[in-house]
């Protein structure tokens, strides 16, 4: 996605208090179309504030939200948020509806032909791995987190909007299900068109889902840049500090192939990698007995990888 496109959400210096609890303090941001933004920091620091912002779920006390160069506050609720699909944090199913009604919600009030619905919620359940034949006409008592979590996100995304909100819409789930349904929204087509925001907590899933963090620490902008950015070049000591205790394994995360083997395009893309293949998705392969696929050992990818870190700094220092 180039990023000459103009950013389809430009926030201003926006901020918001609850009596005298200053929120959100003076928070700018622009993201273009496609990207995804995760908004990321310790517990209360404003990021659900922040998001509800931009659909005006909660109206700001200073600066301006634009979508698409538009300022929502001269566009209808119900309108603006039509155009943007959200999924909260306690996932917030209609319990007497069906798995498929609760899809069908959005398109339905915008009177959407039946037809069209029904197909459009048997593609996406599908989509997301809830066989429809099975699972659109069970209640959502009837399903488990992780099930709940994925309606929930079909939901958001039933009527198409090319905007999507999301507030921890992996929250309720243990940490391995979190993982894999993570690997899966990644991968979801559905969502790679679509801008993005989204709220976490959780450091590895703002590197592992972002094309920008913000990071945020009581109601304020610590940094705004991409996952490198903020790993190798952070702008002061609370950057530092948040990511400190995983800086290993997010920078497994974030160093490719390519970056580890950068004069040599063959070791990069060996049979199976490609040279934006991370040295943690190389590991992994190389553990569960990929070695014959790999043009390289694990301590010659080790190797590899701290001379890039090296570099990485002395880049960043320059
Ligand atoms: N309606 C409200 N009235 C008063 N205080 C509020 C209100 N909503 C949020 N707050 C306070 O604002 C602060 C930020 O809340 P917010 O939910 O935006 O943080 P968060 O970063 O999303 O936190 P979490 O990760 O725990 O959900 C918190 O201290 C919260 O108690």
């Amino acid at each position: 996605m180039p990023d000459s496109l103009p950013p389809v959400i430009r926030v201003s210096s926006l901020s918001k208090r609850f009596g005298a609890h200053a929120v959100v303090r003076e928070v700018s941001f622009e993201l273009a179309a496609g990207h995804t933004l995760v908004l990321l920091g310790p517990s209360g620091c404003g990021k659900t504030t922040l998001l509800k912002m931009l659909n005006r779920l909660i109206e700001p006390d200073a600066g301006t939200v634009e979508i698409n160069d538009q300022d929502v506050r001269h566009q209808r609720p119900e309108a603006l948020r039509r155009g943007m699909g959200y999924v909260i944090q306690q996932v917030g199913l209609l319990p007497h509806y069906t798995v498929a009604e609760n899809v069908a919600v959005v398109p339905r009030l915008l009177g959407q032909a039946p037809a069209a619905i029904a197909e459009r919620t048997t593609a996406l359940l599908a989509r997301l791995h809830l066989p429809p034949a099975r699972y659109a006409g069970q209640y959502p008592h009837q399903l488990s987190g992780g099930q709940q979590q994925r309606v929930g996100l079909a939901r958001a995304l039933a009527a198409d909007p090319p905007i999507v909100l999301l507030d921890e819409p992996f929250g309720a789930l243990d940490p391995i299900t979190r993982a894999s349904i993570r690997r899966e929204f990644r991968e979801l087509e559905e969502l790679r068109r679509k801008t993005v925001v989204l709220v976490t907590h959780d450091v590895t899933e703002a590197f592992e889902l972002a094309d920008q963090i913000l990071l945020l620490d009581a109601g304020q902008v610590q940094q705004l840049g991409t996952p490198r950015e903020l790993l190798f070049r952070p702008a002061n000591d609370f950057v530092r500090r948040f990511f400190a205790a995983e800086r290993l394994a997010l920078q497994l995360r974030t160093l490719t192939l390519g970056d580890v083997f950068p004069d040599n395009t063959r070791q990069a893309s060996g049979a199976s990698f490609t040279t934006s293949t991370t040295v943690n998705e190389a590991l992994e392969a190389l553990t569960t007995g990929d070695q014959a696929a790999a043009s390289f050992t694990m301590a010659q990818l080790m190797a590899a990888f701290g001379d890039a870190l090296q570099r990485e700094e002395d880049a960043w220092k320059r």
